[in-house]
């Protein structure tokens, strides 16, 4: 399977990506633009979703008009920091339904460990977009593909804000049927697994735990 990683070069993605870098941009302003990068990346991964005709009274006249007409879509963040996406992807696919991932990643040995996993119960017939700010080592987005696909689901997409080459190698080895969305390829990790230069630890940033 071809390898497929995407990068956003989008004026305003990279420009709200850069505000949400400083170290200065409190959690109200993290949150807000951490929902409207994924409310445009998800404007730009939906550009190919199949229409069909369908024939509607207008007050004036019968017309053809445009229907979206492919598989139901699904979102999965996974917890905690995937959760700031959600709603921004929510406000352009309301009808989407929301399967959640609790993982955490083990500051010692970097293991992810699985909490909690509720997914919709057709997750097989949806298209899943798996979201989480920071695909790092790569071993939560690993473990949360393998938790999403030993529930059913089969047609799945990985969004996040940044990533760096290790995760990206991760999932492709892993995962090689899920297309990888990123905003940024940051050029690595810091002695403590963190992408240098990144943000952060993004769920903190969100909830401002730290
Ligand atoms: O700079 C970072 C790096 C990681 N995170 C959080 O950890 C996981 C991803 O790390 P992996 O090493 O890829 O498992 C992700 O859920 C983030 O919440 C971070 O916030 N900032
Ligand atoms: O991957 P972590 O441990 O950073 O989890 P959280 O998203 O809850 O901060
Ligand atoms: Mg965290």
């Amino acid at each position: 399977m071809e390898k497929h990683v995407h990068v956003f070069h989008h004026p305003l993605i990279q420009h709200k990506l850069g505000i949400i870098r400083e170290e200065s941009t409190g959690p109200k302003e993290f949150r807000e633009l951490v929902n409207e990068i994924a409310k445009l990346m998800a404007y730009e991964i939906t550009l190919d979703l199949p229409l069909t005709d369908v024939t509607v009274q207008t007050p004036v006249a019968k017309t053809t008009v445009k229907r979206l007409s492919g598989k139901k879509l699904g979102i999965v963040p996974i917890m905690r920091a995937g959760l700031g996406m959600v709603d921004g992807i929510l406000s352009l696919i309301p009808v989407a339904k929301v399967g959640h991932i609790g993982l955490y990643r083990d500051p010692e040995t970097l293991e992810a460990i699985e909490y909690y996993a509720k997914l919709p119960e057709d997750a097989g017939e949806r298209e899943l977009i798996v979201v989480d700010p920071m695909l790092a080592t790569g071993g939560s987005a690993s473990a949360a593909l393998t938790a999403i696909k030993k529930r059913g689901a089969k047609n799945i997409k990985f969004l996040c804000l940044i990533s760096v080459k290790e995760g990206i190698d991760r999932i492709h080895q892993d995962h090689p049927d899920v297309p990888i969305y990123t905003g940024a390829i940051d050029p690595g990790l810091n002695e403590k697994s963190y992408i240098d230069p990144g943000f952060g630890d993004a769920g903190d940033r969100l909830f401002g735990t730290k």
